[in-house]
């Protein structure tokens, strides 16, 4: 499709989103020298023409072709170049798109510090000026957006964590790309990839077959707590009792017994013996009586024995916390030999240590090397979820609350991935791992949301995230 009509089609289509969103005002269009300036003029033309008072200021003194003719036509209809817009009362941001190649410098530097400080709604085309389109960090500054309205398909960037704070809301403007074109670039299965909720609740074992039986429907053994961290010992139960696992086992040092037995009565809490401080001294269990093992949160370092034999298992394994902390110290590669399924679940702290020489400039690409480096399934936690598979596939949870930036929250996840995990493996499902860990982060993201619906950011303790998890689902089956 020629590029001219291109730019026409796309921003027909911005120009009635943006009409929708903020009805008749005096409109300021920031303009770049590229083809994001050229949307932005082609918008400001159709702004013009349905009554928007249009102003047009552009820090460049050199187009490319077809944005020059764009600057030319917008000031033969008579809208104004002005050097100011602080009056409008809405800001449409095309100074950079895709074409975003090197550090910004002054004076655009200046002219985006300055708009970031008007308090002036702010819509960006594509993506907000600055923002490196792969990896969401900011080339020196960026726009700060209330609105991003990204053309065509999602750029990786502003599913990455440092874009959050300048992407404001997020929506994707379809232009019809056929999905054979798509399909031809990418492939069928594109290695990257948004999750969705109707992707991710397809993967959630929602309906149980008539004749099961509870252990046809998954056993989960977590390992976890210590006399320190008895809280995310809990937690964790929580998080695999949500799940819908169909037994669920906990072992933990003997002291912390009662507790858990008080606050999970369907569990069987296994009391293990303990060392003089309180952690799990010791594991004599069969350990391929279950279909999954979850092992990590509050165990501390001194259960490291403990953390390797599981790893030498042969169970599917999920591993978080002080799991990981163990494993570094024997090396994140040392997975390699492990023969089961393996999903780590580090935050960024932990995603270091076990892999100290990671490049984190592109948190899907570091995210991508260590599973490649492990043969395991790495999801990265955080503000925005990134998942790999060892086969180089991607996921990114887009949708979640800062609400879940509390402790224990991850103690909920791991939980409730290994109660999936165990029922995937009951159930000999057809679902990849990949696909059931990102329903998992999903699952938790979603349950946060909606907690916040009803005691707002500040009341979901993640304690209260569990008792969300249930609902999340009923809400989104309702749907
Ligand atoms: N093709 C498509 O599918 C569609 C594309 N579309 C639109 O086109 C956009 C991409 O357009 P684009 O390629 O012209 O790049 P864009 O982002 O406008 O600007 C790059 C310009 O900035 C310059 N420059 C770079 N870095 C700089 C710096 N640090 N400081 C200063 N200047 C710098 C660089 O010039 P240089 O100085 O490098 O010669 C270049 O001229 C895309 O985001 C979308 O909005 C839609 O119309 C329809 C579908
Ligand atoms: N700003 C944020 N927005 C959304 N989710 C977040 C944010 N910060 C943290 N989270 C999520 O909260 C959880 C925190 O887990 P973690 O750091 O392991 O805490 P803990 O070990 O205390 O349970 C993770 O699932 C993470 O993705
Ligand atoms: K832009």
């Amino acid at each position: 499709m020629p590029v001219a009509a291109l730019m026409e089609k796309v921003a027909g289509k911005l120009s009635d989103r943006i009409v929708q969103l903020y009805p008749a005002c005096k409109v300021g269009i920031l303009v770049g020298s590229g083809h994001n300036g050229g949307d932005a003029l082609v918008v400001a033309r159709e702004l013009h023409f349905r009554g928007y008072e249009v102003q047009v200021f552009s820090p460049f003194s050199r187009f490319k072709d077809l944005t020059a003719t764009h600057l030319q036509y917008a000031k033969s209809l008579g809208i104004p170049c002005v050097e100011d817009l602080q009056s409008c009362d809405l800001i449409i941001d095309g100074l950079f798109g895709f074409g975003l190649t090197r550090e910004i410098e002054d004076p655009i530097l200046s002219l985006i510090h300055q708009v970031n400080t008007w308090q002036i709604p702010l819509i960006s085309i594509d993506l907000p000026s600055g923002l490196e389109t792969d990896t969401g960090r900011a080339l020196g500054t960026a726009i700060r957006a209330t609105h991003t309205l990204c053309l065509g398909l999602w750029k990786l960037g502003l599913l990455q964590e440092p874009a959050l704070e300048f992407v404001g809301k997020a929506e994707l403007i379809d232009f019809d790309i056929p999905l054979a074109d798509i399909f031809a670039i990418l492939g069928e299965s594109p290695q990257n990839q948004r999750v969705t909720s109707t992707w991710a609740m397809s993967a959630l074992p929602l309906e149980r077959p008539a004749s099961t039986h509870k252990y046809k429907m998954g056993h989960l053994l977590l390992i976890c707590g210590s006399e320190r961290y008895a809280g995310g010992a809990l937690l964790t139960g929580l998080g695999g009792r949500a799940s819908g696992v169909g037994m669920l086992s906990i072992a933990v040092p003997n002291s912390l017994k009662p507790m858990l037995s008080s606050h999970l009565p369907e569990a069987l809490v296994i009391g293990c013996p303990e060392t003089e401080s309180g952690a799990i001294a010791q594991l004599d269990l069969d350990l391929t009586a279950f279909d999954a093992i979850a092992c990590g949160p509050g165990l501390t370092l001194e259960a490291a024995d403990i953390v390797r034999q599981v790893l030498d298992s042969d169970r599917p394994l999920v591993l978080d916390a002080d799991g990981l902390n163990a494993l570094a110290k024997l090396g994140a590669e040392t997975l390699k030999t492990r023969q089961a399924a393996t999903i780590l679940t580090p935050h960024l702290g932990e995603f270091k240590r076990l892999f100290p020489n990671a490049d984190l400039t592109c948190r899907a690409t570091a995210v991508r090397a260590a599973a490649a480096a492990t043969t395991a399934i790495v999801l990265l936690k955080g503000a925005r979820i990134a998942i790999a598979n060892p086969e180089g596939e991607l996921r990114i949870n887009p949708e979640s609350t800062p609400a879940l930036a509390r402790g224990g929250s991850g103690d909920v996840l791991t939980g409730l991935l290994g109660g999936l995990l165990a029922q995937q493996i009951a159930a000999q499902s057809q679902i990849s791992l990949l696909d059931m860990t990102q329903t998992a982060a999903w699952w938790h993201a979603q349950a946060g949301i909606l907690a916040v619906e009803t005691r707002t950011e500040l009341g979901v303790d993640a304690h209260t995230l569990t008792q969300f998890l249930i609902p999340s689902i009923a809400a989104h089956q309702k749907n």
